[in-house]
Parts: structure tokens; C-alpha cells; sequence
């Protein structure tokens, strides 16, 4: 991108938005690669606020407004709150989350009108998160015109995968016409990438990662790159989500129309919002719910779930010729060690052993000493890649 006219003082500080399906995240970081100051989520809808937390955990704010309290008030008081916290004058730039970046956008970019109406042209691309993703970008205009904002892509990680893997088995025309695989999760996978360098990990090893959260997908990686990825052209394919459904075959949901009924809408609200473990267990898409819960059908979603990434993992294995390291990120692959010991199982024929003990206490390293496979669990981390990417595009 072209460098804006703002410069990081040395008391600057960059807010960090990460919008995803099922929360935004938040985080302020100083100049440098360094850790966050304060940690945070949002909301608006049916229990709007926000939390802020310190490096070490402790709560230094939690604001709960009315129901339908609008987001630009949600986000006016945040930035509000930044100002008395840091002080007047020191929030420099703000960095966002956006799902979608398209064929155009392959790395970072200043969020002007015109960038911005590029972007909302991409919703139907990806029509549940690249509005969450936008949303945020235009009420912080608002409230803070001249505040510089800059876009990062979480396709844009997979712009390295081969056109083979990318292609689908469509008539060409198809692909012309920009249907192909495009790979989500990027910005996780991306910090993944990055811990795994400053462990001292060899990074050209084949590496799967999980990136299991409400939305999930795996990332087959070698040397930082990626190699591949189970979602697709949109953020519903691969692996069974919190509400989406995960690969099916795409002679079903003509059935659902063709031969139920259903209407396009109706049938992209099941596929967004009805399916995935909330579909299949009828209770939740939270997995801690359904990990607590007796209920048989809560059983078999979480079933169903392993199944599928263990699945999937096998194929990001082919892709990648072998597989030397299972790294799980997100809020399931680092907090539900049920679920982890249930996927590596399930792996046992590829050399994946757990250490129970390891996994119980949440890792970082969770693999058996005999085990082919190196398995470590690190802590999704997508707002610190973003902060890194505005402080590389900011002028010294
Ligand atoms: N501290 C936790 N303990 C147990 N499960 C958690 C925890 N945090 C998140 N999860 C699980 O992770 C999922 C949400 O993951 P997360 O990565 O936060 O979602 P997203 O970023 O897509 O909004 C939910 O299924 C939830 O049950
Ligand atoms: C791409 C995607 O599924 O994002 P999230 O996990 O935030 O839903
Ligand atoms: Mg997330």
C-alpha cells in the first residue's frame, strides 16, 4: 500500500478489530512487536458493552448498555474509554479484520470510501462476516473522521496455494468468472506462522493447523505459507461449524430446492445459521454447552465435529505429502482438550499420540514422546498480526 501521512509517535498506540461470526475482538498494542496493553471483546445486539482487560487478566473496564443500543454508540464509548485509559491524542491508526479481500486485495490497505466500497461490492462473497467486518470501519469514521484505518485480509495467506488446489472441478468459465478456493482464517494462520518462527520450530516441516473456533477450517502449511485450506470459495465449506454446515454434497441442496422446495434464502439461512453442531445436536453451537450437556444428540454433533477434521486433517496431510506437526488454535482447539484428545484419536494411524496429561493442562506441547507427530496447542492471536501489518505500513 502507499504509505498514509501518519507517522507512530512514540507514544502511539493501534487498536486491533477483530469482527468474526461470533464476537469482535479488541486490542491495543504500543510501537513495536510487543505483546498487548489491554485485551478486549464487543458487542451490540441483545447484550451490547464492552470488556477491557489488562496483559496480566484483570479487569480495567466492562461497560453493559441498554438492549439495541446501536453499534456507533458501543464503539463510541470504546474509543471513548481508550482516550481516558491512554490518554488524549494517542490512538494513531486503527486495524480491522476483513474477511474478504477478493482477487484485488493481496495485502494491506488503507480503508478510504473508495477501498471501503470495493469491499462491501465483495459481500456476496461472504455475506455473514464481510458486513460485521465493515460495520466497525464506517462507524469509526464517523466518530473519528481523519482516523487512519487500514484493512487486513484473511484470504490473503492463501494467495500461495497452488492453481491445482484452488481449482475446482467446474467448466473453466467458471474460474474465470472468480470461482475458485479462496481460504479463510487467514490472519490466525499467519500468526501461527510467526510463533512457530520465533519458537525456533522448523518451519519448512509439513504442518497442520486447526483453527477450530465457531467458524473453523484447517491450514496444510510449509515454510509460512500456505499449501492449502478446507474452506473454500465461500466460508462454508470443510469442516462442521458453531451454525454452518461444513462440506456437503452440492447435489443435496439442489434436492433441498429442486425437489423440498425451499427458497434461496431459506436455504442459505439453514446453511449459515441452522446447521453445523447447532443443526445437529438442536441445542447449541457452543461446544462448551455441548460438551456439558446429556443429551445424546449433543454427543453426536460433537462426533460428527472430530470426525470431520480428523477427516480433513488426513487430506491437508495428502496435500502436503506427510504431516509432521498438528498445531490447534481458536477457542475450541485451545480450551476444549476433549475435543482435542477425540480428534488425535482419531489420528492414531498417523503417528499422533497425546501426552493426557500435557493436554489436560493445555500444552504448549501435547504430543507423546514415541509419537511421529509433534502436537502443540498455541493461542489464536489474529490482533496482533493485524497491529503488526499498521505498524509496518506506518511511516518511521
Ligand atoms: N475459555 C473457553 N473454554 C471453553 N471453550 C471455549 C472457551 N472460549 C471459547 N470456547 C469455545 O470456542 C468456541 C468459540 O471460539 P472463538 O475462537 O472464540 O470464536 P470466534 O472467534 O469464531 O468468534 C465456542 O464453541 C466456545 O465454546
Ligand atoms: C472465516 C470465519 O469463519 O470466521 P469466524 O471464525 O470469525 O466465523
Ligand atoms: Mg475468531
Amino acid at each position: 500500500m502507499t504509505d498514509p501521512a501518519v507517522a507512530l509517535p512514540d507514544d502511539g498506540l493501534v487498536l486491533a478489530v477483530n469482527s468474526g461470526s461470533s464476537s469482535i475482538k479488541f486490542a491495543l498494542f504500543g510501537p513495536g512487536d510487543s505483546p498487548a496493553l489491554v485485551r478486549g471483546t464487543l458487542a451490540d445486539g441483545a447484550r451490547p458493552g464492552f470488556e477491557a482487560r489488562d496483559a496480566g487478566g484483570a479487569v480495567l473496564v466492562c461497560q453493559s448498555l441498554a438492549e439495541g443500543t446501536p453499534a456507533a454508540a458501543v464503539f463510541a464509548g470504546l474509543l471513548d474509554w481508550i482516550e481516558t485509559f491512554a490518554g488524549a491524542g494517542r490512538l494513531t491508526a486503527v486495524g480491522h479484520r476483513i474477511v474478504h479481500g477478493g482477487d484485488a486485495f493481496a495485502a494491506p490497505v488503507e480503508l478510504t470510501p473508495e477501498t471501503i466500497e470495493a469491499l462491501a461490492a465483495l459481500t456476496p462473497l461472504a455475506p455473514l462476516h464481510q458486513p460485521r467486518c465493515l460495520q466497525p470501519v464506517g462507524v469509526i469514521a464517523a466518530l473519528r473522521p481523519g482516523l487512519l484505518q487500514i484493512g487486513c485480509f484473511d484470504t490473503a495467506f492463501h494467495r500461495s496455494m497452488e492453481p491445482t488446489v484452488r481449482r475446482y472441478g467446474l467448466p473453466r468459465r467458471f474460474e474465470q468468472l472468480g470461482i475458485r478456493k479462496f481460504g479463510f482464517h487467514g490472519l490466525s494462520y499467519e500468526h501461527i506462522a510467526d510463533r512457530l518462527h520465533a519458537m525456533g520450530k522448523d518451519t519448512g516441516s509439513p504442518t497442520v493447523v486447526a483453527h477450530l473456533g465457531s467458524g473453523a477450517s484447517l491450514c496444510a502449511m510449509t515454510d509460512g505459507q500456505s499449501r492449502d485450506t478446507t474452506m473454500g470459495f465461500s466460508v462454508l465449506d470443510g469442516l462442521p461449524m458453531a451454525t454452518r454446515c461444513g462440506e456437503v454434497d452440492p447435489g443435496a441442496i439442489l434436492y433441498m430446492q429442486r425437489q423440498l422446495g425451499l427458497g434461496l434464502a431459506e436455504v442459505e439461512d439453514i446453511l449459515y445459521h441452522d446447521s453445523g453442531l447447532l443443526g445437529v445436536s438442536g441445542l447449541s453451537g457452543d461446544m462448551r454447552e455441548l460438551l456439558d450437556s446429556p443429551d445424546p444428540r449433543a454427543a453426536e454433533a460433537v462426533d460428527l465435529f472430530t470426525f470431520h477434521v480428523a477427516r480433513q486433517v488426513a487430506v491437508m496431510a495428502s496435500t502436503l505429502g506427510g504431516i509432521e506437526r498438528l498445531v490447534f488454535t481458536g477457542g475450541i482447539g485451545e480450551h476444549q482438550g476433549a475435543v482435542r484428545e477425540s480428534i488425535c484419536a482419531r489420528l492414531a494411524w498417523l503417528g499422533v499420540v497425546l501426552d493426557v496429561e500435557a493436554n489436560r493442562r493445555g500444552g504448549p506441547s501435547i504430543s507423546a514422546g514415541g509419537g511421529r507427530v509433534t502436537v502443540l496447542v498455541i493461542p489464536a492471536d489474529e490482533e496482533r498480526v493485524i497491529a503488526r501489518h499498521v505498524l509496518a505500513s506506518l511511516p518511521r
